[in-house]
């Protein structure tokens, strides 16, 4: 389509690849120039992007020690962090479109949060870090059975985003969860889930909501359908791509106005 070739177009003028140019590109290539790239191009846009595994509004010095590890780009052992630029960029988010905040990747939330995504596209593991905050709470103390589910349910409609093509491609279609342990209001917890198997559009994914001490606070058992036309607005931003960069991974959206 054309928005897909104005994407092409301005990916290669800040010299990335779409996901369907990358694999046709040498890995070689996707180095250290790449990311003075992105860092020129962040700090274009006003960004605060100084290293490759930081967000705008969480990074490693705000993760508890436990979760740090997973910020580390020697390792890097739950693969690339994620930053789609509707989390990262409130005022992006407003002008092209969107009409609020979005339940779990607002900033400011002061609900159920995911601050960090990491994508291991090699095992199609996602992992999170999740925050309880004083929105989420029920019984004294403690936190909504429903702020776990809506967690799963992110999740769910993640996975099959990053293991597709582009962002928004799928949607959630059954989030079944086993709630095991209450989760204290503050508590930071670590969100894991995979894809067991895909047959045709559906996607089905399991997923474990653990503590430091290896607490399971809840599991799930769901299933996504991709790809799914959610939206008909068929602009720029509904036809985002993934970006290939060797540390971090973005959407198209970065690209655009
Ligand atoms: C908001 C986003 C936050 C971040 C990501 C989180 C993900 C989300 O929250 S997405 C928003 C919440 N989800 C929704 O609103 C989804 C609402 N549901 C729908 O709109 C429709 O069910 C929709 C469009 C997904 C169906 O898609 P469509 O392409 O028509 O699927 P369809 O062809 O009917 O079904 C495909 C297969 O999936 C199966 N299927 C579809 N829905 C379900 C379901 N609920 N349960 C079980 N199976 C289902 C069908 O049986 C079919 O199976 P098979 O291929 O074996 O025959």
């Amino acid at each position: 389509s054309m928005v897909h070739i104005q994407h092409r177009k301005l990916a290669s003028q800040a010299g990335w690849m779409t996901s369907n140019e990358k694999k046709e590109a040498e890995p070689a290539k996707l180095a250290t120039e790449k990311l003075a790239t992105i860092q020129n191009a962040a700090a274009n846009l006003n960004m605060r992007l100084p290293a490759s595994t930081s967000g705008v509004h969480f990074n490693v010095t705000d993760a508890p020690a436990w979760l740090r590890p997973l910020f580390d780009d020697a390792t890097r052992p739950a693969g690339k962090r994620i930053l789609m630029r509707e989390w990262e960029d409130i005022h992006w988010r407003q002008r092209s479109g969107w009409r609020g905040v979005d339940l779990i990747h607002d900033p400011q939330g002061q609900g159920v949060q995911v601050l960090a995504y990491f994508w291991d596209s090699k095992v199609n593991v996602l992992t999170g870090i999740t925050r309880f905050g004083p929105a989420a709470e029920s019984h004294r103390g403690l936190c909504h059975g429903g702020s776990m589910t809506s967690l799963m349910d992110d999740l769910c409609g993640h996975i099959t985003f990053f293991h597709g093509p582009s962002p928004w491609c799928g949607a959630t279609v059954q989030v079944d969860c086993t709630l095991a342990k209450p989760v204290k209001v503050g508590d930071v917890l670590k969100l894991s889930g995979t894809i067991d198997r895909v047959e045709g559009k559906k996607v089905f994914i399991s997923a474990t909501l653990s503590a430091e001490d290896g607490t399971v606070h809840a599991t799930m058992s769901g299933l996504s359908i991709s790809p799914v036309v959610m939206s008909n607005i068929n602009d720029a931003v509904d036809n985002r791509e993934w970006l290939a960069h060797p540390d971090v991974i973005l959407d198209s959206g970065w690209l655009l106005p």
